[in-house]
C-alpha cells in the first residue's frame, strides 16, 4: 500500500540495540514468493547500523509465504494450522537465504516458541545464544517455530514475538517495518479519511480501538498485534517506532536517526522496568542466605552476589528462578535472578568466584546473581559510600 500521508520526519530515540521485526507483507511484496525488493534498504539498515557500532537483532517473518508460493498454492489455501505449519516449514531456509544473500556478516536462524520464553532456564539459553551471535558480529534472524507452535502455545504473531525478544535481548528500541507508514486513527485500507498519529506516549485502549486486523492474506495481526507489541515493549521500558519499509528513504532515514512513522514512548525506563519486574514478580520457593558483607554491599546497590558472600542456598531453585535473598538474621535483602540452581550455589557457597569452574566442572559466569539481575528491597537500599 502507498499512502501519502504528512508526516513529520522525528529524532529516533539513541538506541545501541534494537529489534527490527520485518514482516511478510514487505518480504512477500509482489503477492507471490520472497523477494529482496523491500529486504535490500532494510539490510542495508542494519549493515550500517553495525559498522556504526550498533547491533540489530532480527525478527523476520515471511516462511509461510516463500514455502506458499514454493508449493505454487493458491493464496487462499492453507489456512489451518497444520498446513501453515508445513508450509512455514518449507519456507524457512529460503527466507534465512533472503537475508543471506543480502548480509555479508553470517546470519543465524533461531526459532522459537512462546513455551521456550516462558521457561526461564530456556529463555536464559536463548539470551545467551542470542547475545552469543551479537558478539560474533553474526545477524541473529528469529523467527517464530511453527513447526512445534500449536494454538495455546503460539505468540500468534511475529510483532508480539519482536517486543519479547526485545525484552529478552535489552535492547533499547523496538523498530517495525510494515506495509504502512504509520498508526492511523483507523484502518486507512478501510478508510480514507484515516489521518497519521506521529507520537503516542503509551498504549492506551483509545489507540488500540482505532487499530485493525491485517489487510493481507500473509500478515498475521495488522496494527492490533504491533500495538500489543508496543505495549509489552514498554512494560519493559523499550519505545516502539513503527514506520513503512516499502520506502526506500524513510529506511535510509533511520539510518540517520530520523523516523518518519509513528513513535510509541515507554512510560518506563528500562531499568525502571527491570527492578519492578524484579521485586513484584512471583519467586521461585528458593533462598540464598548471605552474610553481613554482602549485604552491605548489595545495598549500595551496584554489586553483584558472588559465591563468597553467600551463607547457605534454602529449598529447591532452577538456574534462572528468581530467588529471595535474606541475611543471617532473615531480614530480605533483595531479589534476583541466580544463574546456578541451588544445588550448585549450596555446592559454591563461601567459595571464591575462581574456583567454580573447579568445583562444578563448568562455569555460568563469576556471580551468583548478576546485579542487572537483581533488585533492593526498597527500604534496604542504601545511598553509595
Ligand atoms: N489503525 C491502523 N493504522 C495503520 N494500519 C492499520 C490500522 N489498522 C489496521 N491496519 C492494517 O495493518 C496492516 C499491517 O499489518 P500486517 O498486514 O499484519 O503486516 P505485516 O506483515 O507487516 O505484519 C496495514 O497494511 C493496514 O491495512
Ligand atoms: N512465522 C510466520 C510469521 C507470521 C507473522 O507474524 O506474519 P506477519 O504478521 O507478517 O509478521 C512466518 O514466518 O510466515
Amino acid at each position: 500500500m502507498s499512502m501519502q500521508s504528512t508526516l513529520p520526519e522525528q529524532p529516533l530515540p539513541p538506541w545501541r540495540r534494537a529489534v527490527l521485526k520485518v514482516g511478510s507483507n514487505l518480504l512477500a511484496a509482489d503477492g507471490g514468493g520472497l523477494t529482496p525488493r523491500f529486504a535490500e534498504a532494510l539490510a542495508s539498515f542494519m549493515a550500517s547500523s553495525h559498522a556504526g557500532g550498533r547491533q540489530v537483532v532480527l525478527v523476520s517473518s515471511g516462511a509461510v509465504a516463500a514455502g506458499r508460493a514454493l508449493l505454487h498454492a493458491r493464496a487462499s489455501a492453507g489456512r489451518d494450522l497444520a498446513a501453515r505449519q508445513a508450509m512455514a516449514s518449507l519456507g524457512q531456509a529460503p527466507m534465512i537465504g533472503l537475508w543471506q544473500s543480502l548480509s555479508a556478516r553470517p546470519v543465524a536462524q533461531v526459532l522459537l516458541t512462546h513455551d521456550d520464553l516462558r521457561n526461564r532456564r530456556r529463555y536464559l539459553n536463548a539470551r545467551a545464544t542470542l547475545l552469543g551471535l551479537l558478539a560474533l558480529d553474526a545477524v541473529p534472524v528469529v523467527n517464530e517455530n511453527d513447526t512445534v507452535a500449536v494454538d495455546e502455545l503460539k505468540l500468534g504473531d511475529n510483532d508480539n514475538l519482536a517486543a519479547i525478544v526485545a525484552a529478552l535481548v535489552d535492547a533499547d528500541l523496538l523498530l517495525i517495518a510494515s506495509d504502512v507508514d504509520a498508526l492511523y486513527t483507523a484502518d486507512p485500507r478501510r478508510d480514507p479519511a484515516a489521518t497519521p498519529i506521529a507520537q503516542a506516549d503509551a498504549v492506551t485502549p483509545a489507540l488500540m480501538a482505532m487499530a485493525g486486523g491485517s489487510g493481507s492474506i500473509v500478515g498475521t495481526g495488522g496494527m492490533r498485534t504491533k500495538l500489543e507489541a508496543a505495549e509489552k515493549a514498554g512494560a519493559a521500558g523499550i519505545p516502539t517506532a513503527l514506520f513503512d519499509g516499502r520506502n526506500t528513504a524513510t529506511v535510509q532515514a533511520l539510518a540517520q536517526g530520523q523516523l518518519r512513522g509513528t513513535l510509541i514512548h515507554a512510560p518506563h525506563t528500562r531499568m525502571q522496568a527491570r527492578k519492578y519486574w524484579l521485586l513484584h514478580a512471583p519467586a521461585s520457593s528458593g533462598r540464598i542466605r548471605i552474610d553481613a558483607g554482602a549485604a552491605r554491599a548489595l545495598s549500595h546497590g551496584h554489586a553483584s552476589l558472588l559465591p563468597g558472600g553467600i551463607l547457605a542456598a534454602e529449598g529447591e531453585f532452577q538456574r534462572g528462578d528468581l530467588v529471595e535473598i535474606i541475611d543471617a538474621s532473615e531480614r530480605r535483602i533483595a531479589r534476583g535472578l541466580s544463574q546456578y540452581a541451588a544445588v550448585e550455589v549450596r555446592r559454591l557457597a563461601g567459595r571464591h568466584s575462581r574456583e567454580i569452574e573447579t568445583l562444578l566442572g563448568y562455569s555460568h559466569g563469576t556471580e551468583v546473581v548478576h546485579r542487572d539481575d537483581l533488585a533492593n528491597m526498597p527500604d534496604r537500599l542504601e545511598p553509595a559510600a
